[in-house]
């Protein structure tokens, strides 16, 4: 019998549990490979005892309806640059050979990593040091180039959606605006798709900084008219025309992302001393990522899954199935973490909301 370790990397989202299902369901299938699962990504394989389990179709029964994932996840425990204390000092450490020489004397032949841009950049880092790894796209950010959609993006969809659709009518009861905060990092596609399916009024993106004037018009516009209410659905990595993200580093040792958020609360303060309006400010914050994943993330982590499973099987490591035009297809790990995947400004969904009257603070 072969053996296979599995993990998830990075942020969890929902429809993780259903890779690590259909990995395991086609492995017993395919009946030559037993699969097993490093706790919180390559913890489990760095941590002394070891953090691994064995995963049978006893154990993932039913998994694929549950949010989050059974195998548990970080996003900051990159093993090139690990977090260690060396004589009294806090220092970062490669530790990528003795993780690779680890997983290689624990019998495995092949590894497949669920992760997302971060994760698949080390798992890219891997593989050329010689890891037979596989790459899954997840993250609820779909910012994972080369792939239409990740796993729990439109899960992540769906819940910005109901919470905006639940903000309308209390914008409108109040006659307020009403700005919703959105995840996504430095890609806009949570935020315009939620800001389409829900009909709000603007939508600001990271790859269109926005011009404040834009705003007001839109909000003077609204108001006017006598409608007397907006919603305002705007990304966490938005910026506007003159200055920054709003972001800080964290204090948490090994992580390595800016942390995103209070670009609502800037943006709100910004519309009350510009224009006579009540303002309110919904964070979601890590809700989006909760939840049981909807049907299309269940059934693209089956295909994924089972993608994953056939690449180790027929030995092509350093790939990653993607979504691409319908079909589900293998591309390199390289290609996929060649660039970040933001809307491009010629997209359909860009041009539609302009269509639509909505506006981009453009
Ligand atoms: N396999 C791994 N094991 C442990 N830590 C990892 C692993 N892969 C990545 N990391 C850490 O997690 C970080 C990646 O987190 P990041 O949030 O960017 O994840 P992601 O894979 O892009 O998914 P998401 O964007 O959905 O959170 C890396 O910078 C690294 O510190
Ligand atoms: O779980 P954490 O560390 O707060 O990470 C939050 C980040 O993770 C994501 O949810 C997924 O990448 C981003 O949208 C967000 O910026
Ligand atoms: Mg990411």
């Amino acid at each position: 019998m072969k053996k296979l370790l599995l993990l998830t990397s990075g942020g969890d989202c929902p429809g993780l549990n259903g890779v690590i299902r259909a990995v395991v369901k086609a492995a017993e299938h395919d009946g030559n490979w037993q699969v097993y699962g490093s706790r919180r990504a390559y913890c489990g394989v760095l941590e002394k005892p070891n953090d691994i389990i064995h995963l049978t179709s006893e154990v993932v029964a039913g998994i694929h309806v549950r949010g989050g994932t059974i195998l548990e996840t970080v996003n900051k425990g990159n093993p090139t640059a690990f977090p260690a204390e060396i004589a009294g000092e806090q220092v970062f450490i490669d530790r990528s050979d003795e993780l690779i020489s680890t997983i290689k004397q624990l019998g495995f032949d092949a590894v497949i990593n669920i992760g997302g841009d971060g994760s698949h950049r080390v798992s890219q880092h891997l593989f050329e040091h010689g890891l037979n790894i596989v790459g899954v796209p997840k993250t609820i950010d779909n910012d994972l180039y080369g792939t239409d959609y990740t796993i729990g993006f439109q899960t992540a969809v769906d819940t910005a959606t109901e919470a905006i659709d639940r903000l309308i009518p209390t914008a409108q009861s109040h006659n307020r605006v009403i700005v919703t905060e959105v995840m996504g990092r430095d890609a806009g596609w949570i935020c315009l798709h939620s800001a389409i399916a829900a009909g709000a009024e603007v939508a600001l993106i990271p790859e269109i900084p926005y011009d404040i004037e834009a705003i007001k018009a839109k909000l003077t516009s609204r108001f006017d008219k006598g409608h007397g209410f907006a919603n305002i659905v705007i990304s966490e990595g938005a910026k506007p025309i003159a200055g920054g993200i709003v972001s800080k580093q964290s204090n948490e040792r090994g992580y390595e992302n800016p942390v995103l958020g209070g670009i609502a609360e800037q943006l709100a303060s910004q519309i009350r001393v510009a224009l006579d309006l009540d303002v309110r400010v919904t964070v979601l914050g890590h809700i989006q990522r909760g939840g049981t994943p909807n049907a299309f993330d269940r059934v693209l982590a089956a295909e994924f899954g089972v993608q994953a499973f056939e690449l180790v099987k027929q030995g092509q490591f350093g790939f990653i199935p993607v979504s691409k035009d319908g079909e589900i297809k293998p591309i390199s790990l390289k290609e996929a973490t060649s660039e970040y995947r933001v809307i491009p400004l010629e997209h359909s969904l860009i041009t539609s909301a302009r269509a639509m009257g909505m506006c981009l603070g453009e």
